[in-house]
């Protein structure tokens, strides 16, 4: 079978908040990987945090075990997390900024001022037959390092358009779209895969996954939080549909 034009990738991260609320194991992240891949997800995400306040460590093993659709593993560039995505070789390992006190991932990775550190540390991964992709803000500077570094994807942060969008701040919204548009385009022409996500709904998707620049879009906490309402299997679908005839606009 061919490979979609678009992958969605299905972020289970905030399944995983709502388990941890109470602890136990109910509602279980595994299950939501299971059902995301017949809903029609192209891949599972998953950020294990080093507060552990969402994914667990017991989760990366479920999942490396028992799933068949590809792992985007997030995580921080530190030892541990390295250490981590060795023992496991997830299909991709995306790197992202922590901050201990943020309520999410407020922006991208700074990799224009690490770049050393940063070479060093994704080469092993590299190495080790992960495909690496970096989490950066839409931003000649931080794709050109990305780039250096022997990065081979790139995920843009939507974080910002998404805000906007949701504050209806319209012409930020606008112009956050048309950096995403520009730059999606210039790390494409460097060689680099182009992903993007953070904070996307059915509401600012389409224009998104629009670009034909983008691979791959992951997206969690809207699914997560729409499942409530409609289930998670048609919450999914219908992020694919809106993906899907974006695309074929
Ligand atoms: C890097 C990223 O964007 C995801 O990990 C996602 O936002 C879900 O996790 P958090 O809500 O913990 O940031
Ligand atoms: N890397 C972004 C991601 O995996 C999903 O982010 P969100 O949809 O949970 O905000």
């Amino acid at each position: 079978m061919s490979e979609p034009a678009l992958r969605l990738g299905v972020n289970i991260d905030h399944v995983a908040t709502v388990r941890n609320a109470r602890g136990g194991a109910y509602p279980d992240p595994l299950r939501a990987a299971k059902l995301a891949q017949e809903a029609g997800a192209d891949g599972i995400t998953a950020h294990l945090r080093e507060d552990r306040r969402h994914i667990s460590d017991a989760d990366i093993e479920g999942l490396m075990a028992t799933l068949s659709l590809p792992l985007n593993f997030e995580m921080a560039a530190t030892d541990e997390m390295q250490a981590i995505a060795l023992r496991h070789r997830p299909h991709a390992v995306c790197i992202v900024p922590e901050r201990r006190e943020e309520r999410t991932t407020e922006g991208g990775l700074e990799v224009a001022r690490e770049e050393n550190r940063l070479a060093h540390f994704i080469a092993p991964l590299r190495e080790a037959g992960c495909r690496v992709s970096i989490f950066i803000a839409a931003d000649s500077k931080q794709i050109e390092a990305a780039h250096r570094i022997g990065a081979q994807v790139i995920e843009l942060h939507t974080g910002a358009y998404c805000d906007a969008h949701a504050e209806e701040r319209f012409e930020e919204r606008d112009a956050e779209l048309a950096r995403l548009t520009e730059m999606a385009t210039f790390a494409h022409s460097l060689g680099l895969e182009v992903h993007a996500g953070h904070g996307l709904t059915y509401d600012t998707v389409q224009p998104v996954a629009a670009l034909p620049e983008v691979r791959e879009l992951n997206i969690g906490h809207f699914l997560v939080g729409e499942a409530i309402f409609r289930g998670l299997d048609p919450a999914i679908r219908e992020m694919r549909r809106l993906m899907d005839d974006a695309r074929a606009a």
